[in-house]
């Protein structure tokens, strides 16, 4: 991970501001040959698009991707994928009482100490605008990846409210604003989120990403590990706090023998694991279980209720924030962590391949 790309051999540049005229983004090191068109990245930025419901910010963006280059006749040529996603709805004047103020829990501190100067409408380069091209390069991603990975995500907590493990259904996904794959939680969130937002606060969330099918041998240990690289990817997304994989933070309350993910021979010759609390990943390397990460975002920092701040002539201060914002951010990132997953397992999957072409990317073993 870089300044403003991520990736070696699937590399993905990003650049713009909140309301700046346009965001967009550079995939370069995507193999030549793969059908794609707008029509392939569209879908997923609609799911992440502002203005969709009351339970996300208001600003109205389409969110419009054009290709702008590396496609040819409706095929990848092997050259820089470069897009476009045009700024519409800036509504700068909500900024202009921040331009000399800084919210507590937002950016706008740390980058006036860093660089002295900033674009301070929208949160400029430091606003979740910008994972709209994460997202667009997460649909290119997938393309890479082909049909047998497949990659979903769900909130699964909101606030204080988790979702009931046994009601887990990857179809209720879709069927609610929250991306919550219990109904009856989902009930639950939409009588939270409209209270929280009425009075002038916010909440954090959980989000968990799946992929399954991915292939065996997936990671670049030492230090291009699997899951440190799907870590560092998460943890690069705005308002994210906690990335864990697997059981994560609850494997330090397990002894050996819980934590342990047995392993029987399967009818066809392959590693049959009993349970999965690795999330998919031994050593930094995929086994072929499915890949599992969860990753926290705090509750959003800019909210109506005044807090104690300083501005920047050192004056101590009482604010508030106006403007259209995510009462709660962790339901627009649910697509954004699939993303992300996207595109860390797609250049993964080109780095095994150049180093390792002949692997068969199952777990299968010989027997006598
Ligand atoms: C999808 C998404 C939407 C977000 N929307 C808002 C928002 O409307 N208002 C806000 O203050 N922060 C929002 N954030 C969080 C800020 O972008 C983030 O807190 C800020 O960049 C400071 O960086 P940090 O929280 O990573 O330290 C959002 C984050 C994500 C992932
Ligand atoms: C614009 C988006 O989300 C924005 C993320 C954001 C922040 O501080 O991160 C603050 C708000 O920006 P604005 O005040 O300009 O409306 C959100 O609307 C988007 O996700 O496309």
């Amino acid at each position: 991970m870089s300044h403003n790309s991520f990736g070696h051999l699937f590399r993905v540049t990003s650049w713009g501001e909140s309301h700046g005229p346009a965001i967009g983004g550079v995939v370069d090191g995507c193999p030549p040959g793969l059908s794609l068109s707008e029509a392939d990245i569209q879908p997923f930025l609609d799911r992440r698009r502002p203005g969709q419901s009351k339970f996300v910010t208001q600003r109205q963006e389409a969110d419009q991707v054009r290709i702008l280059s590396g496609v040819f006749e409706g095929l990848t040529t092997g050259t820089p994928i470069s897009f476009i996603i045009e700024n519409t709805d800036q509504r700068s004047r909500d900024y202009g009482d921040i331009a000399d103020t800084f919210r507590p829990g937002h950016a706008d501190l740390a980058y006036h100490l860093k660089y002295g100067v900033r674009d301070y409408r929208g949160g400029g380069r430091s606003s979740a605008r910008e994972t709209a091209v994460r997202v667009a390069a997460g649909a290119i991603a997938r393309k890479v990846l082909g049909g047998t990975v497949r990659l979903r995500g769900a909130l699964v907590q909101m606030g204080p409210d988790a979702i009931d493990r046994g009601r887990f259904d990857w179809a209720q996904v879709d069927q609610n604003p929250f991306f919550c794959p219990d109904p009856v939680a989902a009930e639950r969130w939409e009588a939270l989120l409209a209270e929280t937002r009425k009075s002038g606060s916010s909440l954090g969330a959980l989000i968990e990403v799946v992929a399954e099918g991915v292939p065996v041998g997936l990671g670049a240990p030492l230090y291009g590990k699997l899951d440190a690289e799907i870590a560092a990817a998460l943890m690069s997304i705005n308002a994210v706090k906690a990335v864990e994989i697997g059981d994560g933070f609850a494997s330090a309350a397990l002894n050996g023998e819980e934590n342990a993910d047995e392993m029987r021979m399967g009818p066809d010759g392959e590693v049959e694991f009993l349970s999965n609390h690795a999330g998919g990943i031994l050593g930094g390397i995929a086994t072929g279980q499915p890949v599992v990460a969860r990753f926290a975002v705090k509750p959003t920092s800019s909210i109506l209720t005044p807090r104690r701040s300083v501005d920047r002539f050192g004056q101590e201060i009482e604010m508030r924030t106006k403007g259209r914002h995510d009462p709660c951010v962790g339901l627009r990132a649910v697509p954004v962590g699939e993303a992300m997953l996207a595109c860390v397992l797609a250049d993964q999957l080109l780095r095994h391949r150049a180093q390792n072409p002949d692997a068969p990317g199952r777990a299968r073993l010989p027997r006598n």
